[in-house]
């Protein structure tokens, strides 16, 4: 295999069903070759799947997957299985998933892949997955910010155990991730995730897939069902209401160092509550559109795609935020724009 190993995380309450979802990745032929990280090898119930003991962290299993437990911090882990990897002490993984415990913050792992120098120039970010438990979700998005946090920064949502939820609560609980989200599809699974391939499958890094995971960003279904639903919604107190989700759209091609500067300053100074950008840009002199990805403080490498992915050739930016409103990120860019059209002449 070649380039960078796509790291996909798996997020989601406690008892959401990320194992569950986890062990039906792993019985896939097609993902054979993936190493995962999880916290205990208990929860996976590898008994009678294991083929070999590689060393009391690591664990080789029939199907060629590698298990891994997370000792100390998930950076070290990642870098302690990339160690062996290349030792040959385990097979050449060609994807890596990384579960992360019920209460984590999705983002500080989405740095560790993205910014941590050893790690990303061998690794890159896949999906971010989050499963959202039909019974308990709604509640849990009511008084936990940590599962509002995991469904907005996902690529993927499922919503688990449907079979178990009165189906009003579980559409209800769906239009309610989908207004919190809406750049991230969703499946309905009652104890029968999707294939694997839809939700690891392709994604925006991978530049065989790019083209279509970025038409999903604005797939205006989703977002104008949300949008519909927000106006009938008006409990400021639960925390996915404190949480915005919009495109902000820009008519005029983008002065690239203008647009740079603007989110540079953005990032460091509400970064917090910037919980995820990622769009295309229209720069003026750049023929292709180039494709911005961040979390929070982070900013991935800028890429180019080689056409753009529809008739559309606006600038669109996909904004998942914290307590910062869509007219506020418009007036923002549109100031800082217009301050720097006063000053380049004089700086010219
Ligand atoms: N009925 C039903 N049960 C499910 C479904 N998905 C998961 N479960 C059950 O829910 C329980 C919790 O699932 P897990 O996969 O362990 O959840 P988890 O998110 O890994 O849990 P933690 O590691 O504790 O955070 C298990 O008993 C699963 O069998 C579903 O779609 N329907």
């Amino acid at each position: 295999m070649t380039g960078p190993i796509p790291v996909n995380v798996l997020t989601g309450f406690l008892g959401s069903g990320k194992t569950t979802l986890l062990r039906h990745i792993l019985a896939d032929p097609a993902f054979a070759g993936c190493a995962v990280l999880i916290n205990e090898f208990g929860e996976v119930g590898l008994d009678h799947h294991l083929l070999q003991m590689v060393d009391e962290d690591v664990v080789l299993m029939q199907s060629g997957c590698i298990c891994c437990t997370i000792r100390g911090d998930l950076g070290r882990a990642i870098r302690g299985l990339y160690d062996r990897r290349e030792a040959g002490a385990i097979p050449a993984f060609g994807r890596l998933i990384v579960e992360t415990t019920g209460l984590a913050d999705p983002i500080p792992i989405l740095a560790t892949v993205m910014s941590e120098p050893v790690i990303r120039h061998h690794f890159r970010l896949g999906n971010v997955i989050a499963t959202v438990d039909a019974v308990n979700g709604a509640m849990q998005l009511d008084r936990q910010p940590e599962a509002a946090k995991q469904a907005a920064v996902a690529d993927r949502i499922l919503l688990t155990k449907t079979d178990l939820a009165a189906p009003q609560a579980v559409a209800a609980l769906e239009a309610r991730l989908t207004a919190l989200n809406p750049a991230a599809p969703l499946w309905r699974s009652a104890n029968a995730p999707p294939a694997a391939e839809i939700l690891i499958g392709s994604d925006a890094f991978d530049p065989a897939t790019k083209p279509a995971e970025i038409r999903r960003w604005f797939d205006m279904a989703r977002w104008t069902g949300s949008a519909a639903w927000h106006r009938h919604e008006h409990d400021v107190n639960r925390h996915d209401r404190t949480i915005a989700a919009f495109v902000l759209e820009v008519e005029d091609r983008v002065d690239w160092t203008v647009f740079g500067i603007w989110l540079t300053l953005l990032l460091h100074s509400r970064g917090d509550d910037v919980l995820r950008v990622k769009g295309l840009l229209n720069v003026a002199g750049v023929a292709t559109p180039v494709v911005v990805q961040c979390a929070q403080h982070i900013v991935h490498a800028p890429s180019h795609l080689d056409a753009w992915p529809d008739g559309d050739r606006r600038s669109r930016l996909v904004f998942i935020t914290r307590g910062i409103s869509r007219a506020e990120i418009e007036q923002s860019f549109a100031a800082f724009q217009a301050a720097f059209a006063t000053v380049a002449p004089v700086l010219a």
